[in-house]
């Protein structure tokens, strides 16, 4: 049997892999007759571009584009911590010239700033970095205005966060609520439920939940079908950014030349109707919905459009900022689609390229099992009259970390899932105390120890910004983020280590030395 075992292993290990390895560069065998195919109108027949643009296409998609600085909210409004490079970025002479034009609030990084990820201007969460067109559907959500402040949404495929840290920072004010006394009534803010069915992708999109300080959020990892029946009707707004053939990642080697293939875009446009379908059971009538993929056939894209408004019955919402960037697809394609869909092609905008649509489920649609009183007020309770979970916490928890954990501190409620403690936001939903439900996480158990988590070092919130902190300067911080430990003042015990008073993650003082604690997953190394 062992034998079978080990023969059996010893040939596997020698077999070519019959899968083609993603983004192994067969990218450059991109066919402009596969790519000109996948662009076909489904009725008509025609091409959705003329042929020597099809070649520039094929060239720009497998050329790669730099990702740009979507800036945090806050920091745009409050420039003075920043540092030399990223003030130039933000503030520089040419700065117009690097604004992206659909998404104002992200930029081109000045040619000075070379490693953007590198920074401790990064590493404090300042900047998102992403490709340029994935800012299409934060437009389309209109994430960079208020429209979406103090509302309940959903992001349905969400990891690793690229688009859910953008829409948190819409709902949510987490600097403005650090400066309010404990006894202040906080006023309603928005919600964000970010889904996404891949256990194994979580773990990202959590990370970059954190990184905007806000605790304004909860995470679940359900199929779309097994979440629209938990929350029939909730959500003011949903967004779809959906698996789709990505033949926009092929540049990233994320993708392979097979994104074109008819099969690929079949598979996906069936999988995007379940998903679709799904969305508009989220959403409450007079929601809306932002859908959206990294795609450029036609099947994937205007063709969902038209599935969600002639199956799904949703009303085209048209974006007026974004009429320079209206599909325009040839005229034979059924109209109404193209009213509320966009598209950046990257031969033509300086991206990867996206497609975006946004609709609206109608006020008077009916929702099967939907009982908004109860919701709303489930939703909305009030602050002092929400019930409380301490009693779950683990007394060693409590001793061990006393300056988190405090069953007095009616800024957090906690929620114990496995060896992990969650500190919710006391207006959070009452569903977050479901046990399918992660919230932001603020200490971990290994061994019989209980650390704080990093996620709540760098939350802005009034109760850890009264923890012990640690001052340092540019070469310190720098040595703290690439995992060294640093020198410390005499106090000792868990020390949160600010660099111009942004966290930047944990330290054990003994006194002399500050043992980093910084999560591997947040160094740069
Ligand atoms: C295009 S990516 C989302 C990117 C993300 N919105 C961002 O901006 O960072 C699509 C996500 O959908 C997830 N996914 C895969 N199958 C899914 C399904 N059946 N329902 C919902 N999401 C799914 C994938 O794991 C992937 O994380």
């Amino acid at each position: 049997m062992s034998h079978k075992k080990n023969r059996k292993s010893k040939s596997s290990s020698k077999r070519p892999s019959k899968r083609p390895k993603r983004g192994s560069n067969d990218s450059a065998n991109l066919s402009v007759e596969a790519v000109g195919e996948s662009l076909k109108c489904e009725v008509g027949g025609e091409v959705a571009l003329p042929e020597a643009e099809i070649t520039q296409l094929c060239e720009a998609i497998v050329a790669r584009h730099e990702n740009v600085l979507r800036m945090r909210r806050d920091v745009l409004n409050c420039k003075d911590n920043l540092s030399t490079d990223l003030a130039d970025t933000v503030l520089g002479p040419d700065r117009e010239s690097r604004v992206v034009p659909w998404y104002p609030m992200a930029m081109h990084p000045s040619p000075e700033m070379t490693r953007p990820s590198r920074t401790i201007d990064y590493a404090a969460g300042e900047f998102y970095l992403q490709d340029a067109g994935s800012l299409l559907a934060l437009a389309a959500a209109q994430a960079d205005t208020d429209q979406l402040r103090g509302k309940l949404i959903c992001d349905l495929c969400a990891a690793p966060g690229g688009k859910a840290s953008g829409l948190l920072e819409a709902i949510d004010e987490p600097y403005r609520l650090a400066e309010t006394t404990p006894d202040e009534v906080i006023p309603p803010r928005g919600f964000l439920l970010a889904n996404e069915p891949i256990r194994s992708r979580v773990a990202p999109l959590a990370y970059n939940l954190a990184r905007t300080g806000s605790d304004q959020y909860a995470i679940t990892s359900e199929d779309p079908e097994v979440l629209a029946d938990k929350f029939p009707g909730l959500f003011d707004f949903v967004l779809v950014d959906a698996p789709c053939s990505g033949q926009a990642l092929v540049a990233r080697g994320k993708q392979s030349a097979t994104a074109v293939q008819t099969s690929q875009i079949e598979l996906n446009r069936l999988r995007q109707n379940r998903i679709l379908a799904a969305a508009e059971r989220l959403l409450r009538p007079g929601g809306t919905i932002v859908y959206s993929t990294c795609t450029f056939a036609i099947k994937e894209n205007e063709g969902q459009v038209r599935f969600m408004m002639e199956e799904l019955g949703l009303t085209a919402s048209p974006v007026q900022r974004l009429v320079d960037y209206r599909s325009d697809l040839p005229i034979s394609f059924p109209g109404e689609a193209l009213q509320c869909s966009y598209r950046l092609w990257p031969h033509r905008s300086a991206c990867a390229g996206s497609f975006a649509a946004r609709l609206a489920k109608p006020a008077a649609a009916e929702t099967a099992d939907l009982d908004r009183d109860r919701i709303d007020a489930s939703w909305r309770r009030s602050t002092t009259s929400r019930s409380r979970d301490d009693a779950m916490v683990p007394r060693d928890a409590i001793e061990q970390l006393p300056f988190l954990i405090c069953p007095d501190d009616r800024r957090h409620r906690f929620q114990l899932r496995d060896w992990i403690i969650d500190a919710n936001a006391p207006d959070a939903p009452d569903w977050v105390n479901e046990q399918f439900v992660i919230g932001p996480e603020v200490a971990h158990r290994t061994g019989s120890t209980w650390k704080p988590s990093h996620a709540a070092a760098i939350r802005r919130n009034a109760a850890i910004e009264g923890t012990t902190s640690l001052d340092v300067d540019d070469a310190t911080a720098s040595m703290y983020l690439s995992g060294q430990t640093i020198p410390a003042t005499e106090q000792t015990g868990w020390q949160i280590v600010r660099h111009r008073g942004r966290p930047l993650g944990w330290i054990k003082s003994d006194g002399r030395i500050g043992k980093n604690h910084l999560a591997r997953f947040a160094r740069v190394e």
